[in-house]
């Protein structure tokens, strides 16, 4: 079977105006036609879900909500990486780049780069 997110991505690229996308039949092609801050409004939209469904597991509810709010989060992503010219493999291109470095190593990095470039 091939890569899900892969195939998702061939479709939101079908739905660009470019490619034909009817915004009158498709709601990917709807938002790619009303332009960035349509999506990028949905994207703002769907993280607050996530925030809002990962709350509610702490307090019992259920955690398949928090999967509907991630999977529709993703989605909204997908139509932006589109826009942009990306898709789902440069994504997951950068988590395999970031693969064993520890996120306090990386930051620690960071920051002592920062000196180095300020002069200290
Ligand atoms: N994965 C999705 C997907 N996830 C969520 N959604 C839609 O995203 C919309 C926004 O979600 P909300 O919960 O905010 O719903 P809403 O209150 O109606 O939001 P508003 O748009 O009114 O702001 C809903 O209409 C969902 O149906 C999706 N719509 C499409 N896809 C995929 O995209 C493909 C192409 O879709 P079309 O372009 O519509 O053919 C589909 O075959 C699916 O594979």
């Amino acid at each position: 079977m091939s890569d899900p997110l892969a195939r998702l991505a061939d479709v939101i690229e079908s739905r660009k105006p470019a490619n034909g996308g009817d915004p009158d039949a498709s709601y990917v092609a709807r938002l790619l036609h009303k332009g960035p801050d349509a999506f990028l409004k949905k994207i703002g939209e769907e993280a607050t879900e996530v925030v809002m469904a990962a709350k509610d597991c702490d307090q019992g509810g259920d955690p398949k909500k928090l999967v509907g709010e991630v999977a529709d989060l993703w989605f909204h992503s997908m139509i932006a990486l589109a826009h942009y010219g990306l898709k789902p493999a440069d994504v997951i291109a950068e988590l395999q780049r970031r693969e064993g470095l520890s996120g306090l190593e990386e930051k620690a990095l960071r920051k002592a780069q920062a000196r180095e470039a300020g002069g200290e």
